[in-house]
């Protein structure tokens, strides 16, 4: 069974970017402009760059949605570039583009060029990064948006915030482990939407943006640590059986294939290997309610590659963007010859923008391993199962 896919196509400054979504049931509701609040979301975040200035990301709906609804056949979803007007000539697919206009041949450490280039066997590095760009994120935050609009329809929800820009903030893994109620997470992630950082905390928020400036100032860059949750998961989604069943791998994969996330962690993630098992895994609690649950969440909503009924909890950590205003040192791929590595405009920091895509990749993934558990050809049928899921836990 192929279940739920996806690809994207479109370089940086080309004409669009275009994502196909296979596999959705029918009948789940779903309007452009849900997609496109996402899309508006990406864009925003202190520490962008000139770009986010020219486009104004919406999305158009070319197949598989009609009144509202999904119609079970192929969606497909197109963001077009703006920018594209400026680079036509430069990106143009026949012989008459402008190929030398603006050549790459200085890689920059960090981004994709060098072994892009040497991989592929382009002398203009530009044929690398037009694809690498994490433009690309733009489409999958669009295609993102339809898994959370399946999930959304099931009482679960995908939130984030970030903890952390450079050295500022604080990666608090006991606090989350801590919330364990929807409203709380809904709370947090309410509070952050208002920060020009996504940061919860409005102090802490000013910091970052001050840190931000002070990097961009010295011609710097930044990264930084993010917190998702996915809140009103039932139990039993993913499994243990088999190693790419497996919730957390899939979720741990899928944050990595977002440009520039280095680490995952999921609930105490690294501090867990610090600490006795008796600080580290949750006592088991019934309630005729709701049954099955745990007096803690620090494993972070899954055992065994299966989720457990609470919250899940996932941090990602992004790496300052490798375009640097005060490049650092590279090989002119020409002459061979030490020189400064080339400078593309750039974000000084996207650890904003990158909440908004991890929360998309993650409902994305959500929405996998859940129609992999549940089946379903239209809606009504994975809403029954997922009823059943959720009665499984009180009646066992
Ligand atoms: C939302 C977002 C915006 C980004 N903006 C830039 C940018 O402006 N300049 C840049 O050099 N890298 C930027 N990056 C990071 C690069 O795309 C990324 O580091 C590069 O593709 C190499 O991939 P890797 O870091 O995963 O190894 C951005 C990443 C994200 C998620
Ligand atoms: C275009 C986006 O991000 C881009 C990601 C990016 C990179 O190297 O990853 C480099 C920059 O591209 P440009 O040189 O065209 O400004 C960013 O702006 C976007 O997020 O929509």
């Amino acid at each position: 069974m192929a279940g739920l896919r996806m690809l994207t196509a479109g370089e940086s400054h080309g004409p669009a970017l275009t994502a196909i979504v296979d596999g959705m049931p029918a009948g789940v509701p779903l309007e452009v402009e849900q997609i496109d609040a996402q899309l508006a979301r990406r864009q925003k975040g202190h520490g962008r760059g000139g770009r986010m200035a020219i486009e104004q990301d919406q999305a158009v709906i070319q197949s598989g949605v009609r009144g509202g609804l999904t119609l079970g056949s192929p969606i497909t979803l197109q963001v077009y570039n703006r920018d594209w007007a400026n680079w036509s000539t430069v990106m143009a697919a026949g012989t008459e583009a402008a190929l030398d206009e603006r050549r790459v041949e200085r890689p920059r450490p960090g981004h994709a060029d060098l072994p892009g280039a040497v991989k592929y066997g382009h002398r203009d590095m530009r044929n690398i990064l037009e694809r690498s760009s994490a433009r690309e994120t733009a489409v999958r935050v669009a295609a993102g948006t339809v898994g959370r609009a399946l999930l959304q329809a099931l009482g679960i929800d995908v939130v984030s915030h970030v903890l952390a820009i450079g050295d500022v903030g604080d990666v608090d893994r006991d606090q989350a482990a801590a919330l364990r109620s929807p409203a709380a997470w809904q709370a947090l992630a309410a509070q952050a939407e208002h920060s020009p950082v996504r940061c919860a905390d409005p102090a802490l928020g000013a910091a970052m943006v001050a840190r931000i400036d002070q990097a961009k100032a010295a011609g710097d860059s930044l990264g930084g640590v993010i917190e998702l949750a996915v809140t009103g998961v039932p139990m039993g989604l993913g499994s243990h059986v088999q190693a790419d069943r497996r919730l957390d791998s899939r979720i741990a994969g899928a944050m990595m294939s977002i440009q520039a996330i280095k680490g995952v962690e999921v609930g105490l993630g690294f501090s867990a290997a610090v600490r006795p098992g008796s600080l580290v895994h949750d006592e088991i609690i019934y309630d005729p309610v709701y049954g099955y649950g745990h007096c803690t969440n620090r494993a972070g909503g899954m055992e065994g590659g299966i989720s457990n009924g609470e919250t899940l909890v996932v941090r990602i950590a992004m790496k300052p963007i490798p375009t640097l205003y005060t490049p650092l040192k590279t090989v002119h791929i020409g002459s061979r010859e030490v020189q400064s590595a080339s400078v593309e405009r750039s974000d000084v920091c996207a650890v904003p923008a990158a909440a908004v895509v991890a929360e998309a990749v993650l409902a994305w993934t959500v929405a996998q391993v859940l129609l992999e558990t549940t089946g379903g050809d239209q809606m009504a049928q994975v809403q029954a199962r997922v009823a059943a899921l959720r009665q499984a836990s009180v009646d066992f």
